[in-house]
């Protein structure tokens, strides 16, 4: 049974006051039958920490350097993430991959080294525009999974969750169809099934793209999807705290 995992990525969005803001009004609109996930920028993670402690709610950052320290001005390690308490970390997102040069050999780095700190990955994969009217969609993101869980033990894989965003479909207001979605995740559990074996049928994979309350009960209602990644409408405690719950005000 796979439990379902709601992530707030908040991209570069919230001072450290902003970001207590909307979890402490988050706080009481959680359910423990899904997992919720806030992923903030570096600078609240400490103070975000703090303020969920006793609550169902998880804490993710955004992204982080594969090696411990050294001289990479800039960057956070997964030691410091580790230290803070962190459950999650998004590696390989597309705005990454397009404004900051990550490749598909780096995410794999990440992946190592998130799951060897302990840190649980979302691994971002998806096609763009071009490449979805090209037909090659199925082709982008079995290249992207199987370069970015290249060396993993099937153990590992098991703990890992998977995000599966069209690039066509972030901050667009173009969502796939809950159908278009479906297809996807399930060729990729296929996929990581080929890698992996069994344990395919235990990976969390998300769906992420223009997902808000008005269309996440659809999402969610999908055979083969497990949760979402969610940007925008994850900025507002209401409406983040109505995607948790599919929809519904608790
Ligand atoms: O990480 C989240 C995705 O990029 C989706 O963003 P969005 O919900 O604003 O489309």
């Amino acid at each position: 049974m796979r439990k379902p995992i709601i992530a707030g990525n908040w991209k570069m969005h919230k001072t450290i006051a902003e970001a207590l803001e909307l979890v402490n009004s988050l706080k009481g609109s959680t359910r423990p039958e899904v997992e919720g996930v806030v992923c903030v920028p570096f600078t609240a993670l400490s103070e975000v920490k703090k303020a969920i402690a006793g609550s169902d709610l998880k804490l993710g950052a955004q992204n982080m350097h594969w090696e411990e320290n050294g001289a990479f001005t800039g960057e956070i390690s997964p030691l410091m993430l580790s230290e803070i308490g962190v459950d999650y970390v998004v590696l390989g997102h597309s705005e990454r991959r397009e404004y900051f040069a990550e490749s598909d050999e780096t995410v794999n780095k990440k992946m190592v080294s998130a799951l060897s700190h302990g840190l649980t990955p979302i691994m971002c994969v998806g096609e763009s525009l071009e490449e979805r009217e090209a037909g090659a969609e199925k082709k982008k993101v079995e290249a992207q999974v199987k370069a970015g869980l290249k060396g993993l033990s099937s153990s590992d894989i098991e703990k890992i969750v998977i995000a599966y965003e069209p690039i066509w479909a972030i901050g667009t207001g173009k969502t796939a169809t809950s159908e278009q979605a479906n297809e996807i995740i399930s060729f990729i559990r296929n996929v990581v099934r080929d890698i992996a074996g069994e344990v395919a049928d235990s990976v969390r994979i998300q769906y992420g793209g223009s997902v808000k309350s008005s269309n996440v009960a659809e999402i969610m209602g999908q055979s083969d999807i497990d949760g979402a990644l969610v940007g925008g409408a994850s900025l507002d405690s209401e409406e983040f705290a109505k995607l948790i719950n599919y929809g519904e005000v608790k």
